[in-house]
């Protein structure tokens, strides 16, 4: 994962001081483009061992639609605790907009069902689109996250914001526009979120997977991750592992976490670092 590691280098060396919505302060540099060849190995960070197993958990939660964290708790996941409210709600976050996003007219859309009928049926196309970002659902910034949820509006606006596939020779490939990016915690679960997405939606689409694109907006480290990155960046990569999927599931609605097999996987100790609410 030597493009993570240089992501983290740029922002260290070109990252400049910025004050950011926690309070925490960063050092941020605005753009930064990687591409990973799925053929060449699943993309998840070896510099500290990730925790596969909240992606996966909870990237099967966005595809169920769901946008209240009981089905990540029954799993042991709690990254999207600090931002629910107590009955677990978080308002009209990723699940929803990707499954049911709610037209002005009452029209509820199913942007997954739909850009992989699209992907099937009309590959060359060039708006194999789905977006997240909602103004009409957007936090009142005066407020909590909590609160926010608890009005019906997003507990935080989306990070990965909108993300695009294409099809090209048998294969598909997957780039996403991600508007902020917390480089050392958040960026590694999204590099592996998205990779393992375009894996899912190459099977499901009798496409072999091609190169997932991480386009990143705002692009930070926070201040207190700094030592942390310096002990990532210390320490030499191992080889990608790979990812096996369950070659029967042919709906993308249809993979439990039982269908994915990671192999080979060899990383370094895990590192701690405290997440910015
Ligand atoms: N500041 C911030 N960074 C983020 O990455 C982030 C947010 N906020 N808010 C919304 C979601 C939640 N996400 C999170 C939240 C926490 C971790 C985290 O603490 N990761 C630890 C523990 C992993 C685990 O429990 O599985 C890590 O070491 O990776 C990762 C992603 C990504 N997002
Ligand atoms: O998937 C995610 C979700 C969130 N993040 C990070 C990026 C920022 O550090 C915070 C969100 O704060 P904003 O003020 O709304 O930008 O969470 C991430 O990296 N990946």
């Amino acid at each position: 994962m030597k493009e993570y590691l240089a992501l983290m280098r740029h922002v260290k060396e070109h990252g400049i001081k910025k004050e950011d919505r926690t309070g925490t302060g960063t050092i941020s540099v605005f753009g930064y483009q990687m591409r990973f060849d799925l053929a060449d190995g699943f993309p998840l960070v070896t510099t500290k061992k990730c925790h596969l197993r909240s992606i996966i958990h909870e990237l099967l939660w966005f595809l169920k639609g769901e946008t209240n964290i009981a089905y990540l708790k029954e799993h042991g996941v709690s990254i999207w605790d600090e931002w629910a409210t107590d009955e677990g709600e978080l308002g009209p976050v990723y699940g929803h907009q990707w499954r049911s996003w709610t037209g002005a007219d009452g029209q509820v859309i199913d942007q997954i069902s739909d850009v992989i009928q699209q992907i099937k049926t009309n590959p060359d196309s060039r708006r194999l689109i789905v977006s997240a970002w909602n103004p009409a659902v957007l936090p009142d910034t005066s407020v909590s996250p909590k609160e926010n949820a608890a009005n019906g509006k997003q507990a935080l606006p989306p990070c990965h914001t909108l993300f695009q596939f294409y099809v090209l020779d048998g294969k598909l490939s997957c780039q996403l526009y991600q508007r902020s990016g917390d480089v050392f915690l958040g960026v590694p679960f999204n590099i592996a979120s998205y990779a393992l997405l375009t894996l899912m939606v190459a099977q499901v689409c009798d496409l072999e997977p091609g190169e997932f694109i991480h386009t990143l907006g705002d692009a930070h480290l926070y201040l207190n991750h700094l030592e942390q990155t310096d002990l990532q960046l210390s320490r030499e990569p191992f080889a990608r592992p790979q990812m096996r999927i369950n070659p029967e599931v042919k709906d993308i609605f249809g993979f439990t976490y039982d269908d994915f097999t990671l192999e080979n996987y060899q990383a370094h100790p895990h590192i701690k670092a405290p997440v910015a609410i």
